[in-house]
């Protein structure tokens, strides 16, 4: 057996559990793209957080079935909503009427994103338009949304998900690369405006983290091969290993943290 192969594999499944963080409980919290991969790895660890968590997907087989999952352990069902984040009056409005069911959010995880692959010369303005209303137009006005409420609150948290993606050079993905990089000025751009009202805002930057979809779709050989390289760390990064991080910044015990950019790559280079 190779030293590659003999090493071991992590998954959201075989990951510890998180630590507990007694100020996410009773919180308010919505992910977008919460009903799958890593945001569904997001819903269920605020849920046991003891927070109530509401969610927009564009699927609904997988989101229902996450928000029976959690409610068949005895916590709050999620709120949940089929709605597509491109369309921004409807994310606006899932905000707005998951609020006044739930209350005002303390925290938001812009989490949807999709790294469809794309060559330079096949991008049309069209769909420029499109990968960048999924990947960074969305948490902008999602932003937008929660602020009002966080105000009303005196704190929040927004969690935004970029992507090492970009910081690597890696080939493939130019429009999703340009988006996730514009996530980081996002966070900085905003952070000391929110600031002034004690609402903090962060970017968590994931390395290949093994959802369903990247397993499918890329987890080849040749895939296991470049992460064992690239990684200085052996195991595979799960959902959970994002979520953990994005609880810690929502937690009050990240009080003094904010404009900055958090990395979960397990070492990547
Ligand atoms: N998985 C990785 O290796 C990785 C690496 C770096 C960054 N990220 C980022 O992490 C975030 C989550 O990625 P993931 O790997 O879990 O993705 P995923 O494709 O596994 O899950 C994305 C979720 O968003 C939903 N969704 C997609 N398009 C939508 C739309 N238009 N409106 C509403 N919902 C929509 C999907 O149904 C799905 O539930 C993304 O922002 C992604 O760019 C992931």
């Amino acid at each position: 057996m190779s030293d590659a192969a003999a090493r071991p594999k992590a998954s959201a499944t075989d990951a510890p559990a998180e630590s507990t963080y007694p100020s996410l409980h009773g919180r308010r919290v919505f992910v977008t793209g919460g009903g799958s991969g890593i945001g569904a790895a997001l819903v269920e660890a605020f849920a046991r957080q003891g927070a109530r968590v509401a969610f927009v997907d564009i699927e609904a087989g997988h989101s229902d079935a996450l928000c029976e999952r959690i409610a068949q352990t005895g916590l709050p069902r999620p709120w949940w909503r089929r709605c597509d984040v491109i369309d921004v009056p409807a994310l606006q409005a899932a905000v707005r009427d998951a609020a006044a069911e739930l209350g005002d959010f303390h925290v938001l995880v812009n989490n949807v994103g999709s790294d469809d692959r794309h060559a330079l010369d096949e991008v049309t303005p069209e769909y420029w338009d499109r990968r960048v209303a999924i990947n960074q137009r969305a948490a902008f006005f999602a932003v937008q949304a929660v602020v009002p409420g966080m105000r009303r609150l005196g704190a929040g948290s927004i969690v935004n998900i970029g992507s090492t993606g970009w910081h690597n050079k890696t080939p493939g993905y130019p429009v999703y690369s340009a988006a996730k990089a514009s996530v980081n000025g996002m966070t900085r751009g905003l952070a000391r405006e929110l600031g002034a009202d004690r609402i903090r805002i962060n970017t968590v930057a994931p390395g290949w983290v093994m959802t369903q979809r990247q397993i499918e779709l890329w987890l080849d050989e040749a895939g296991e091969r470049e992460l064992q390289r690239n990684q200085c760390l052996p195991d595979r990064l799960a959902p959970a290993d994002v979520a953990r991080m994005v609880l810690f910044l929502a937690s009050d015990d990240a009080r003094a943290c904010t404009a900055q950019e958090f990395v979960v790559d397990a070492g990547w280079s």
